[in-house]
């Protein structure tokens, strides 16, 4: 959120400074300073939106520039102070700033290499949130094919590994492998993996161990299945499935765990933010209970189940939900939107 907060701030701080700019000058010229008092009113107005949850502090800072308005340096001093304000104030966001925004995209067993090149294209010729981190979960035959293709700032995920490096496991790939061909990440323990391929919590944790040691990073899925909803059991789910990747991974530094719950994924049913903003605030509490504070302040929660473009600001303004994993809308140009869902 540091980011979203940097961007929004810094938005709104170079909207600020253009017309306050203005404002002096147009003062200076017309030598009276009524002028400059109107417009400084009206900026808030066009700062405002930018500046979202944060319009009472930005009202405040204009009042005290006007009171400074006669000495351009005294102004920004002034300011420099009313906008550490502006960023001390904001408790929730910046709790949530050190964490960097984190979309997946799950492209599943979708795609060939026409429509690969596609989105390739798109992705590279659209104008990506920089402080938003990108990785494309793609089939293992196209990794290299999409790695040449996509932007360098996008990362690339496998979406599966096996738990050791090499060895009599037809039809398995390694991270070594992945690492080999240029991903840098790989997305585990999945819902289809999981069901359709009976792979236990344990499975998913021993796999999850050995692709940290190798030096892949890690999306670890997790998520309740709506009977499991349906019965309460949600935390108790997700709770253990954490506790399995728990016993197997020491250093989380290179995991982001994905909340997906099972109901959402695929159908068009979404999560209400407040829905998962509930089970990402459980996780975060679990994490500071379980592992540490450190951890659980540093690691990215991204909320996955039928996340579009449409839907996407507004998961994305909760505060603990620190990006997506996207399924089918990441095969479509949407996905540019749902990237930058914090601008
Ligand atoms: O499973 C998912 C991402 O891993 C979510 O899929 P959908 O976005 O298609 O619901």
């Amino acid at each position: 959120m540091i980011q979203f907060l940097r961007v929004t701030g810094g938005r709104a701080h170079s909207v600020w400074h253009a017309h306050q700019n203005e404002a002096l000058s147009r003062a200076t010229m017309d030598n009276n300073p009524s002028v400059c008092e109107t417009m400084l009113l009206d900026v808030p107005k066009s700062v405002a939106p930018q500046a979202q949850k944060f319009t009472a502090v930005f009202i405040k800072l204009f009042e005290h520039q006007w009171k400074t308005y006669e000495g351009q340096k005294k102004v920004s001093t002034s300011y420099q102070y009313i906008l550490y304000e502006f960023y001390a104030n904001s408790n929730t966001h910046s709790k949530m700033s050190a964490r960097k925004f984190c979309v997946g995209g799950n492209w599943k067993m979708n795609g060939d290499q026409k429509s690969i090149a596609e989105i390739s294209k798109t992705l590279s010729g659209a104008a990506l949130d920089p402080n938003t981190e990108v990785v494309i979960g793609c089939p293992a035959i196209y990794l290299m094919y999409a790695r040449n293709l996509l932007p360098c700032t996008v990362g690339v995920a496998g979406q599966n590994a096996y738990k050791v490096a090499k060895g009599a496991f037809t039809g398995e790939i390694s991270p070594a492998m992945l690492k080999d061909i240029g991903a840098d990440w790989v997305i585990l323990g999945h819902s289809e993996r999981r069901a359709i391929f009976n792979e236990s919590d344990e499975l998913i944790a021993e796999k999850a161990e050995h692709a940290l040691a190798e030096g892949l990073k890690v999306i670890a899925c997790i998520g309740e299945t709506l009977d499991e909803r349906e019965a309460g059991k949600t935390n108790e789910v997700v709770a253990r499935q954490m506790c399995a990747y728990a016993k197997k991974v020491r250093d989380w530094t290179n995991v982001v765990v994905a909340y997906e719950p099972v109901w959402a994924i695929g159908t068009g049913k979404t999560a209400t933010p407040e829905q998962a903003q509930e089970v990402h605030a459980f996780l975060r509490q679990w994490l500071t209970d379980n592992i540490s504070k450190e951890v659980s302040a540093a690691l990215r929660i991204q909320y996955g189940g039928s996340v579009t473009a449409a839907n996407a600001k507004d998961l994305a303004k909760k505060p603990d939900i620190d990006g997506f994993l996207v399924g089918g809308a990441s095969l479509k140009p949407e996905f540019v939107d749902i990237i930058n869902a914090r601008q």
